[in-house]
């Protein structure tokens, strides 16, 4: 983290390809908070977290995200920068052929965990952060669409990162399953772990309000509304 910030964009510009996605972006992030990032489809709202996950290379301007210089990222520090961040997106992405412990602990061996007292400790807390400590022998097809995103929320907790990026972490479940997951992910937020979460559901937003980060016309509104 440099400051209190666990992310700041400086005057970037972001490619797809050769395509100008979005022009001058500035924005910052503090520890802990909450942010939307809303915006029609195809206005570059994955293109900016792929920007803050080491997907996609800055060209011009500069910034840092979890506490690595994005500008000069190399393909080798990108493993280690994603510990530091958790990635929860709209589809599972459970692996499907093993437990729901099974899945946490290939995570854990796969980012560097030898220890296994310390992994299955590990692996209790997250499942009891949400709420699933019971069924950490479960398949993922024998629990629910929402607790399988519980699961990837528990997932994306493991090496306890700094900031969360949820890209539509609502979009394939029911309202009231949606609401579950937002009210883990606030409570997530104010334990410390700031989380950015691209959504088109404004039921959401007006139900848990927060600050609104808006990519729109090819530019980034660092504070709008719905
Ligand atoms: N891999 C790619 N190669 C070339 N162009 C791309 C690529 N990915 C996205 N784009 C283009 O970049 C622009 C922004 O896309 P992006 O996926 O960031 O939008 P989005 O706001 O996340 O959309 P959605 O809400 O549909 O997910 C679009 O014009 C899209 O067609």
């Amino acid at each position: 983290m440099v400051g209190n910030s666990v992310i700041k964009l400086n005057n970037i510009d972001i490619f797809q390809q050769k395509h100008l996605v979005l022009s001058s972006v500035n924005l910052h992030v503090d520890k802990g908070e909450f942010v939307y990032l809303i915006g029609q489809t195809g206005s570059g709202k994955s293109s900016l977290l792929k920007i803050i996950y080491g997907d996609l290379h800055i060209q011009n301007g500069d910034g840092h995200a979890v506490g690595y210089e994005l500008k000069n990222l190399k393909d080798a520090d990108v493993p280690f920068m994603r510990r530091k961040l958790g990635i929860v997106f709209q589809d599972f992405q459970l692996l499907t052929d093993r437990s729901i412990e099974q899945n946490l602990a290939f995570v854990l061996k796969a980012t560097g965990w030898k220890d296994k007292n310390l992994i299955d400790e590990r692996i209790k807390d997250v499942l009891e952060k949400v709420g699933l400590r019971s069924k950490m022998k479960k398949m993922p097809h024998e629990i629910s669409g929402g607790e399988q995103q519980r699961v990837v929320v528990a997932r994306a907790l493991l090496n306890d990162p700094e900031l969360i990026l949820a890209d539509e972490p609502t979009g394939n479940l029911d309202p009231e399953t949606s609401e579950e997951i937002m009210i883990l992910l606030r409570q997530i937020s104010q334990s410390g772990t700031a989380v950015l979460m691209a959504t088109h559901d404004y039921h959401i937003i007006r139900t848990f309000p927060s600050r609104i980060i808006k990519c729109e016309n090819g530019k980034v509104i660092e504070d709008a509304t719905v």
